[in-house]
């Protein structure tokens, strides 16, 4: 692991008088690649292509542990499939990465997870079709009840099973969907969808959450809402990895943004390092350029730069 002369000692331990350990990303490099002074996951020329096509081409890359680090980029850039490389729901050409000191690259979905590193899914048809407790104990760690026999372990199981239906319970109150705990996922809003998406991952106890555009599609209050508990969690020492395209959303909750662009890492930095970083807005500008001239039939106007620029405020 690199490091560009940030100590441990500048991660202000007790920063919030709690006792937690909050990170302090005072004089950590705005550039692609920083070393980070206590980072969570670390990764390693990751490459994952599709035939011709180079999706995600990422030299290195810190993430820094108590943090809501953004995962920005235009259309096309590899986020998701960074996300599901790194959460190893997909194979790589090539890379190593690291989580918690320990190499996770090879293992399995489940068994990242079980680590503490977990991404939220949205929910798939089957899930929709259950009850929001039931998609709950469905996320619960050890699931392998069934296969134990013998009294004690059948003693265990259910001791564990009473814990999950606590926990589940709890995270259903704290998301503020007690109310809807024998209802149908399926009858959820897109708002309510993404807290108990929120909700599942946590029933693992996670040590870092990945969420995939968590905003999408959510209504202005309940975005209000998500906000919250990502801050909260940060707030508690989780560590927030997100992938969004809202930059009010980005700018406002985000300790740290990595921008990616045609697979690799272009920038990184603050909120306001990224805001004035030529090198983003050109990338945000190069992809309307693209856009507008496929839909002008090759003539470029100055309202897809414009348009460009905005987004990337
Ligand atoms: N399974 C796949 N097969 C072929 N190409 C793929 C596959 N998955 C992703 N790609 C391509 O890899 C590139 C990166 O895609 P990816 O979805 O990771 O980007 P993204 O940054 O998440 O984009 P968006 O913000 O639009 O969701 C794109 O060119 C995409 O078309």
């Amino acid at each position: 692991m690199s490091n560009n002369g940030v100590g441990l000692d500048e991660v202000s331990a007790d920063a919030d008088g709690t006792g937690r350990a909050r990170a302090d990303l005072t004089g950590v490099a705005a550039e692609p690649g920083s070393a980070k002074p206590d980072p969570i996951l670390v990764a390693d020329r990751v490459r994952r292509s599709f035939g011709g096509l180079t999706a995600v081409d990422v030299e290195h890359l810190e993430v820094q542990r108590g943090t809501v680090t953004a995962l920005i980029g235009p259309n096309g850039a590899g986020k998701s499939t960074l996300f599901n490389v790194l959460t190893g729901f997909d194979g790589s050409d090539s890379g190593s990465w690291t989580f918690q000191g320990g190499r996770i690259n090879g293992l399995p979905g489940h068994q990242v997870a079980r680590r503490g590193m977990v991404r939220t899914f949205q929910l798939t048809k089957a899930l929709t079709r259950l009850s929001v407790l039931e998609n709950m104990l469905l996320a619960a760690p050890g699931q392998t009840g069934e296969r134990l026999l013998g009294s004690f372990l059948r003693w265990y199981w259910s001791r564990q099973e009473q814990r999950n239906q606590r926990q589940a319970e709890e995270l259903l109150e704290r998301f503020r969907l007690t109310h809807m705990r024998d209802e149908i996922a399926g009858s959820l809003s897109g708002g309510q969808r993404k807290l108990l998406e929120m909700a599942r991952a946590l029933m693992v106890q996670p040590s870092m959450v990945m969420l995939d555009e968590p905003m999408a599609g959510v209504n202005p209050v309940l975005v209000e809402s998500l906000l919250e508990h990502i801050s909260a969690l940060r707030d508690e020492g989780t560590t927030i990895l997100f992938v969004e395209h809202d930059m009010d959303v980005i700018m406002g909750i985000s300790d740290w943004i990595i921008v990616l662009a045609e697979g690799r890492v272009i920038a990184e930095g603050r909120p306001d390092d990224i805001r004035s970083n030529q090198t983003v807005i050109d990338a945000y500008l190069g992809t309307q350029h693209d856009e507008t001239t496929r839909s002008n039939g090759g003539a470029t106007g100055n309202d897809g730069a414009a348009q460009g620029t905005e987004e990337t405020r």
